[in-house]
């Protein structure tokens, strides 16, 4: 039985996306079966509207579904990238997470691996609280945190946050492809170990 990750991304101009369509990559390179799944977009559709740049980025992610409680009881692990929003996760994200209540007292949560990526508009301008503010939610979730620490030589390279590959936004440039490959083959690996 192959391996089951589950990718799950809020991006609102692209850069959170695209760390995930590299994670979908690189976790099926390493031999997992892979569900590419967007959190919903909850904010009001006048708002969406009036931002060219979020209306466009919106379209192109049409065809990816949408993530679900299946999905979440489906994966051995999840691979989670949201950008920052004044320190902390997108509301989008938490909106999610925030309907597994349900999930969560079936125990469907435990024992699943859990990594996570971000973003911020600054090198410094929160994706440390945001990654950790995921994690206190995994914990809640009976979840095993997979972090990268300092496991691989890329992690001295790609700005060296232990906690999860974060970025300022745009495309990934090289030394970010090879940490978000990095990052979900870990996820992979460690996934596999807790479901067998
Ligand atoms: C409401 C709001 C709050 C934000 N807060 C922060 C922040 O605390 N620190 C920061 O550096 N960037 C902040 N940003 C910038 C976002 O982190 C940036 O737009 C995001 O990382 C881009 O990811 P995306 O391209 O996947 O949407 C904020 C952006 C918005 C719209």
């Amino acid at each position: 039985m192959s391996t089951k990750i589950a990718i799950i991304f809020y991006s609102t101009y692209g850069t959170n996306h695209g760390i995930a369509l590299e994670a979908a990559r690189a976790a099926e390179a390493a031999g997992a079966e892979v569900r590419l799944r967007r959190v919903r977009e909850t904010a009001p559709r006048e708002v969406v509207e009036g931002q060219q740049a979020w209306r466009e980025q919106l379209e192109k992610m049409q065809d990816i579904p949408e993530v679900s409680l299946d999905d979440m009881e489906w994966a051995n692990g999840y691979f989670i990238s949201v950008p920052t929003r004044f320190g902390v996760p997108a509301s989008q994200f938490r909106a999610f997470v925030d309907t597994l209540g349900p999930l969560w007292q079936t125990g469907a949560l435990a024992n699943k691996a859990v990594t996570a990526t971000t973003s911020a508009q600054n090198p410094h301008g929160g994706q440390e609280t945001t990654l950790q503010s995921i994690y206190v939610t995994a914990m809640h979730w009976g979840s095993v945190i997979v972090a990268p620490g300092y496991a691989d030589p890329v992690k001295f390279e790609d700005g060296g946050n232990p906690y999860g590959y974060s970025c300022t936004p745009g495309p990934l440039d090289e030394t970010g492809k090879k940490s978000v490959e990095f990052q979900a083959r870990r996820l992979v690996e460690y996934a596999g170990k807790l479901a067998r």
